[in-house]
């Protein structure tokens, strides 16, 4: 043989060789059980469906059922690959980022920006991810606990304090000159922030004795709306729905904590932005003039101009503050990563003051870029405001119907609120001492988890489970299913908080995954931890309350869960209050 031909040969075999083991390694991967269905749609309908009807985890569980733990699927456009249990939550959150990134829908990517964590990886992520928890990380956070637990006062005093009754004084013709917005007959409801109520109230019988209910009563207020003179006499009962006062509750939470942004006319345009921008969140998205998620791209960018005004002002009060602290004293340099000094600040001015002190010098260039605040800012105004909201509206839910958690969360809550002077705020110490009541919400969460799954995407072709994820496919957990496993959590259906007594050595690792787990695990744990204590402790020592409507547990998934009217219940202040409003 030519010595060239039999050279080139040899070079040949060991690549013929690789060839053909690849393919044969291949072919015994084999792709999961299961049918794409219709190309794009696939399963995503039934999904969609069964969430709004309260059923997704039993579609999760009969798609088990049929197929094992593994099984393929197409959801919202893409190929998926669906996965549940210990193992898979394992191997999600601690498969390193050259296997798996983080995939949400383009509805949400479009409207939070390509610079929030969701949309980053690797060192950016690190980087990012380390600045918020600069401020989000308990050594910090527990500063704050006094200025979470003013807004939860201030929330209860303004939307519950004397909400138990509605008295009605007046009858009055509104015409279109007096106020263009509340034409047609309407009541005066005197109450601690007298409204108006449309006449006759819902239908023919008359409104004396239909109960009202918050978000009914028109919200426009003008100078029109003096107080008539005249008798005034009780109408009935009023009705609070809780879902959209806990989110008004968080929303305001998060202004005071993230902007500095206190009550004000500028807060209330950051609300309406805001609402807008969720509105299209789950949208489909097709960016029409007349489509939601036009118009929410359209909010988050007014959200963006905002936060970016915002922006401007607080580093302009940093450049003050350096230039006076320049005169005065050095700041001390102890780490690369400087962390800003230890007072009070919110989370914009924390971002702009963390600098990269590697250059060691007076004007290191700072960590994150402005698109990056803006971005993470807004992320987590959107991560932390439909979660928690849910998780505190489900715990008033359960306190109504569970008398035995009732009363040991009541006593735990009294025997601090004993300890505090009248209009003492909670402390960090405080809420240490809310064990059981933390116990009571892990377990509410393990049930019922706000957060019903997410995605992942394969970033390279994956061997799981004896089969093939193949590259550019997705990847959906579920965490109610590793929540109800029996394995884990003996009687999963039976609500039991001793189940995390102590959480490090009853729960076993990547079982309860209701904030995720590893490097992507929830930053907001300790924020919402303090949030949702800090507003039992107020609702329990200074209230009670009953459901009104139906009693049942259902609700719908929007993708978060929303119990039936938004959980619609009668108050009553308590007679003796520990702790009073300062
Ligand atoms: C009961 C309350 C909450 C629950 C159940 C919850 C749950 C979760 C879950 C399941 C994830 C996804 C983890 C993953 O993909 O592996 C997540 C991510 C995140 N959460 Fe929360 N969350 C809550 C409250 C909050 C709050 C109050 C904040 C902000 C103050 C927040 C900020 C975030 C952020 C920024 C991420 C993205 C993290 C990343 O990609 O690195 N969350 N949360």
């Amino acid at each position: 043989m030519n010595p060239a031909i039999y050279f080139t040969l040899l070079l040949f075999i060991p690549a013929i060789f690789l060839f053909f083991i690849k393919g044969s390694r291949r072919s015994t991967k084999r792709l999961p059980p299961g049918s794409l269905g219709i190309p794009l749609i696939g399963q995503s309908l039934g999904l969609l469906y069964a969430m709004r009807k309260n059923t997704a985890e039993r579609w999760v569980q009969e798609r088990i059922e049929k197929y094992g733990s593994i099984s393929k699927l197409t959801l919202f456009g893409t190929p998926t690959v669906m996965i549940h249990g210990q193992a898979a939550n394992k191997f999600l959150f601690t498969s390193d980022s050259n296997t798996l990134s983080n995939q949400q829908p383009k509805s949400i990517m479009s409207i939070l920006g390509n610079r929030c964590l969701f949309a980053l990886s690797n060192d950016d992520h690190k980087r990012v991810r380390g600045a918020l928890m600069s401020f989000l990380r308990p050594e910090v956070l527990k500063q704050y606990v006094g200025k979470i637990d003013v807004q939860v006062r201030m929330h209860l005093e303004s939307h519950w304090q004397g909400k138990q009754q509605i008295t009605v004084c007046h009858r009055y013709e509104i015409d279109k000159t007096t106020n263009p917005f509340l034409t047609g007959v309407h009541d005066w409801v005197s109450r601690s922030s007298p409204t108006w109520v449309p006449y006759p109230f819902r239908g023919t019988t008359p409104p004396i004795i239909r109960p009202i209910l918050m978000d009914q009563i028109p919200r426009k207020r003008t100078s029109s709306q003096e107080a008539p003179s005249g008798p005034c006499k009780p109408m009935g009962k009023f009705y609070l729905r809780v879902l959209p006062l806990m989110k008004t509750l968080t929303f305001n939470i998060m202004c005071s904590l993230l902007f500095g942004l206190e009550a004000g006319e500028r807060k209330d345009r950051l609300v309406e932005c805001f609402q807008e921008m969720m509105g299209g969140m789950w949208s489909v998205p097709i960016n029409l003039p007349f489509t939601r998620f036009n118009g929410s791209l359209r909010a988050s960018s007014r959200v963006q101009n905002m936060i970016i005004q915002l922006i401007n002002e607080k580093r302009m009060a940093l450049q003050q503050q350096q230039q006076q602290s320049d005169h005065g004293h050095q700041l001390s340099k102890a780490s690369s990563l400087s962390s800003p000094p230890q007072q009070q600040q919110d989370l914009i001015t924390s971002l702009l003051s963390i600098r990269d002190e590697d250059n060691n010098n007076n004007n290191a260039a700072a960590v994150l870029t402005e698109n990056e605040i803006v971005d993470n800012v807004r992320l987590v105004m959107v991560a932390g405001y439909d979660t928690s909201s849910v998780l505190i509206t489900f715990l008033i839910r359960l306190l109504a119907k569970d008398p035995v958690v009732y009363a040991s969360i009541l006593d735990e809550q009294e025997e601090i609120a004993k300890s505090k002077a009248s209009g003492e705020l909670l402390t960090w110490e405080d809420l240490a001492k809310m064990k059981y009541t933390w116990r009571v919400a892990m377990e509410t969460l393990r049930m019922l988890s706000p957060v019903f799954g997410g995605f992942r995407k394969a970033l390279k072709d994956i061997e799981y489970g004896g089969y093939l994820i193949p590259k550019g496919w997705q990847i959906f957990w579920s965490a109610s299913l590793t929540h109800m496993d029996e394995s884990i959590f003996p009687e999963p259906s039976k609500f039991e908080p001793s189940r995390f007594d102590n959480q490090v050595s009853t729960v076993p690792p990547y079982s309860f995954v209701a904030f995720g787990g590893g490097p992507r695990i929830c930053p907001g744990y300790e924020f919402a931890r303090i949030e949702t204590l800090t507003a039992i402790h107020y609702l329990v020592t200074r209230f009670t309350w009953k459901l009104c409507g139906s009693t049942d547990d259902t609700f719908s998934r929007d993708p978060m869960p929303v119990p039936s009217q938004g959980l619609p219940i009668e108050i009553e202040p308590k007679k003796k209050s520990y702790t009073t409003i300062a």
